[in-house]
């Protein structure tokens, strides 16, 4: 299962947004079955983003479905402090929203901590990554978009990989989230960069054998982790 990184546990998270949305607690119950270690659910509103998938009454039908999965909520919505109570009650285990939304940061942080909920942050591809500075803290994950976020399918976005790299070496211990065209071609990067959540859609959701696709993307994973160690 999930390999060590930096103190930090390696994890992988298929985004269920290119699923087959008609059977989704199917989908998701075969994502896990395949060997993920937790469901990353895009939440759009159509506002913060030019799409639009399902919110908190969705999650509160798959909860009961998937009693023991950690649900990261990826919140691309415009206004996030104004579904923090009601993605706790559905049963969300991690409440990401973008620090664009927001005009005070901590103060969506402390809401989301007060209903019970593991709080991420996330920046979009524009914004600098020295932002988030101030929060991290406070934070459980940090969230390091690698497409413009609003689609699944997207080509990964390599000149990410600095703020990826900038988190490590200043925060060794804090959990960094990629999230977006990360598959078999890409996730050794975000790893030697020092990613240790991965969030996979197309490239997990779409294959024709998730599970072998899955342990691959853990096995590049570990050997990006002993190269670095061994260069250390
Ligand atoms: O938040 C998003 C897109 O906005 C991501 O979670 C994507 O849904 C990941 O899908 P792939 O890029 O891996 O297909
Ligand atoms: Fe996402």
């Amino acid at each position: 299962m999930a390999a060590p990184m930096c103190g930090r546990t390696c994890k992988i998270g298929p985004s269920i947004l290119n699923a087959d949305l008609s059977m989704l607690a199917a989908e998701c119950q075969r994502m896990m079955d395949s060997g993920s270690d937790y469901l990353h659910l895009d939440v759009m509103d159509g506002q913060f983003v030019p799409n639009l998938t399902f919110g908190h009454p969705v999650v509160k039908c798959l909860r009961p479905k998937l009693p023991s999965v950690f649900f990261d909520m990826h919140m691309m919505v415009a206004a996030p402090e104004q579904w923090v109570g009601d993605m706790a009650d559905a049963g969300a285990d991690q409440y990401t929203f973008h620090i664009e939304t927001t005009d005070d940061p901590a103060r969506t942080i402390r809401k989301i901590k007060e209903a019970g909920m593991k709080a991420g942050i996330g920046i979009k591809p524009k914004t600098p990554v020295h932002l988030l500075v101030p929060f991290i803290d406070s934070v459980d994950m940090v969230l390091i978009m690698t497409v413009e976020p609003g689609f699944g399918g997207q080509k990964f976005m390599a000149d990410m990989m600095p703020k990826v790299q900038f988190l490590r070496e200043h925060f060794p211990d804090i959990n960094i989230e990629v999230d977006g065209g990360v598959g078999l071609a890409t996730i050794q990067e975000c790893a030697e960069a020092g990613a240790n959540m991965f969030v996979s859609g197309s490239a997990v959701v779409n294959s024709d054998n998730p599970r072998e696709t899955i342990q691959a993307l853990r096995n590049i994973v570990a050997e990006a982790i002993q190269k670095s160690q061994l260069e250390r």
